[in-house]
């Protein structure tokens, strides 16, 4: 499908120069040339389903229509993650929404990266505001369980993102700029190609609020500016950021159209198939 990369790729370049739109094709152009990243949806289905409502969940996205230029990864809870990957096809993956920061062993009630790989599940959500908020999940412990996830054979998807207050008070840059230094710590080069950073502001999830594309569009260019500063230019170039809070299908075009956003993480709206799969398209229809 890419065997015109190039043509294509000298066309989009020559837009670069007029607008935003083209600009951001043109970085895209050069991922894919590069043979990584394509634009990312991911549904967090969190603390939510029964069997039936999961059933029908999966019915709804098999049944849907869904670009072959997108990475779609859906994650449901632990119990039903092999229900899921059994009955959801292609070409949809399955992620679980953490994992224990180590090898398994002595810890009652955790699920280890070395299992989740030996159950074929390809990814995995580590530090998302709700662990960070709820289990006290610090930076340090958030790169941790990146680097041992990854060292598994696990692709990451990294959370970050700030409270209302941090916002407000003037501590936002500070807040991320020590998240994404634990995940580079714990992060090798070669690694970050098996990572995905979803900037989710915490006033933003499941409270209707979704960050305005300016907003969304000055942090996603900050953090590709961090790592390309911080861990490499090519890094950066080819990382993909995708923009998480109260994504649904009726914002999610005008987000996916900005230039650093590269993909969403979904929560509630991941839980409606119709809708999910509306976002799924979001992309393709700017491409
Ligand atoms: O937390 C989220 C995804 O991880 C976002 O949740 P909502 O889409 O419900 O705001």
């Amino acid at each position: 499908m890419f065997a015109s990369t190039s043509l294509l790729h000298q066309r989009v370049q020559l837009q670069a120069a007029r607008s935003p739109a083209a600009s951001r094709a043109h970085r895209r152009m050069t991922i894919v040339a590069r043979g990584s990243g394509r634009f990312f949806i991911g549904g967090n289905w969190k603390c939510n389903g029964t069997i039936d409502s999961v059933t029908q969940l999966v019915k709804d996205l098999n049944a849907g229509s869904v670009p072959s230029t997108v990475e779609i990864v859906v994650s449901p809870t632990f119990v039903h993650l092999d229900m899921v990957k059994r009955t959801l096809r292609a070409p949809f993956q399955v992620a679980a929404q953490d994992c224990w920061v180590s090898k398994g062993g002595a810890f009652t009630g955790e699920v280890s990266a070395e299992m989740l790989h030996d159950f074929g599940i390809p990814w995995v959500i580590l530090g998302h505001s709700e662990r960070r908020s709820l289990c006290r999940e610090d930076d340090e412990l958030v790169g941790m369980k990146c680097e041992y996830a990854l060292s598994q054979g696990l692709k990451v998807i990294a959370c970050i993102g700030e409270t209302l207050e941090q916002r407000e008070s003037g501590h936002m840059w500070d807040v991320i700029d020590a998240q994404l230094q634990a995940i580079a710590n714990h992060t090798t080069i070669g690694n970050w190609t098996n990572m995905v950073v979803a900037y989710e502001p915490v006033w933003a999830i499941g409270t209707g609020v979704v960050a305005t594309p300016e907003q969304a569009q000055e942090v996603h260019a900050h953090v590709r500016a961090w790592v390309a500063k911080n861990v490499n230019p090519q890094v950066a170039d080819t990382l993909r950021i995708l923009y998480g809070g109260s994504v649904n299908d009726q914002n999610c075009e005008t987000l996916a159209n900005l230039e650093d956003v590269d993909g969403f993480l979904v929560g509630g709206a991941s839980l409606k198939g119709p809708s999910f799969i509306k976002i799924c398209n979001s992309e393709h229809k700017h491409s």
